[in-house]
């Protein structure tokens, strides 16, 4: 038997999650059945969906997330004791998963060619992947043009920038700090800006004259219509998230985007990454190549310990991390 640890969401999130909306549980694992493995978690990744997807599920519930960890004990032979797996098991330090659950949603941790296991959370996992295929498969953007990304300096926005400066584009991105902005300015980025301290259409209008093609929205809210409003015709925006308004209690006040939509014949579509599951080991390959070969670059923000993956979690959605928010436990 083993003592295992994890966080339960005890009641909906109002605003900020609340310390006190978690209670960490200790209890008894039972011995795995046929089909099951025994996982030591290493790595937990703390998202933003955590606070988007609060409200669909009934309280109390295991807090849902990707993490990766060692298979202890196994029952199914594809998952032997040693190997290194991905699940969608949580903020937990150990967990029984099976592999043939859609939930539980395990995989092999993919050969990262040396590179650091939390990346299997960040830029070779879910958010790299958000970004691989957002930008991919929905802004399409074209060598030459003009790509703006809101959230830029943070787990899928990074990726973003850096995968369409690989295709030939003009990065422009948005990002909280000016420690933020001239980091992405490092990564290649042409231009960055701090949403906050800038006129947000002054500055586009200087840094993109010719106007914006493509633009991959993870944040919603007024800085988003202000770039829609400033697109090309035929302009792509993929919608990814909104996370302007996920603490919230009310709905926002919104500029009409209509006449742009619709006189620069604007294609906006949203997503959840999950379209593409089959397909997450394409993504990771590219990513992995791009980062091997110094086209890409990769940061984290690591907090440790397992006590601390709250603070992590409201430190991230209060825009504390410069790359991907990770929880070393
Ligand atoms: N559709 C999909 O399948 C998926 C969607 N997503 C979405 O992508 C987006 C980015 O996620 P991810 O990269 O993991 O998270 P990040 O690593 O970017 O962390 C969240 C960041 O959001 C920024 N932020 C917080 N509040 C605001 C605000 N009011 N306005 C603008 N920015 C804010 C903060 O950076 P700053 O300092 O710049 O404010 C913070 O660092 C989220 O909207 C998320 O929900 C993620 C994965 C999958
Ligand atoms: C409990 C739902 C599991 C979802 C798996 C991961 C998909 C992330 C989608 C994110 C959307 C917005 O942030």
């Amino acid at each position: 038997m083993v003592k295992a640890r994890k966080y339960i969401v005890k009641q909906p999130f109002v605003g900020l999650p609340k310390r006190e909306d978690f209670e960490i549980v200790e209890h008894q694992l039972p011995p795995i059945k046929n089909g099951e493995i025994l996982v030591k978690v290493e790595w937990v990744s703390v998202d933003p969906y955590m606070r988007a997807y609060n409200g669909r599920f009934p309280t109390p519930y295991d807090q849902f997330g990707f993490n990766v960890g060692t298979v202890q004990d196994s029952k199914d032979p594809r998952y032997p004791v040693g190997r290194k797996v991905v699940t969608h098991k949580g903020w937990c330090d150990y967990t029984i998963a099976n592999a043939s659950s859609e939930t539980d949603r395990v995989y092999k941790l993919p050969d990262l060619k040396g590179l650091n296991e939390s990346l299997a959370v960040g830029a070779v996992g879910m958010p790299g992947a958000t970004a691989y295929f957002g930008l991919l498969e929905i802004c399409k953007p074209k060598a030459g043009e003009t790509v703006v990304v809101t959230g830029a300096a943070g787990a899928v926005g990074t990726v973003v920038g850096q995968i369409a400066k690989i295709k030939g584009c003009t990065v422009i991105g948005f990002a909280g700090t000016d420690e933020k902005c001239q980091w992405l300015q490092s990564l290649g980025f042409d231009k960055a800006f701090n949403y906050k301290t800038v006129d947000a259409s002054k500055v586009l209008k200087e840094a993109a004259p010719s106007g914006i093609d493509c633009y991959f929205d993870n944040v919603g809210g007024e800085l988003s219509s202000i770039i829609i409003s400033q697109m090309n015709v035929r302009g792509r925006v993929a919608v990814c998230g909104s996370i302007s308004a996920y603490n919230d209690t009310s709905l926002p006040e919104a500029t009409i985007l209509q006449t742009y939509l619709v006189f620069k014949q604007l294609k906006i579509e949203g997503f959840i990454v999950d379209r593409w599951l089959g397909q997450w080991n394409v993504a990771f390959a590219d990513i992995i190549g791009w980062i091997k070969s110094g086209k890409m670059k990769t940061q984290e923000h690591v907090t440790e310990g397992f006590d601390n993956i709250y603070d992590a979690f409201v430190g991230m959605l209060q825009g504390e991390n410069t790359g991907k928010a990770v929880v070393k436990i």
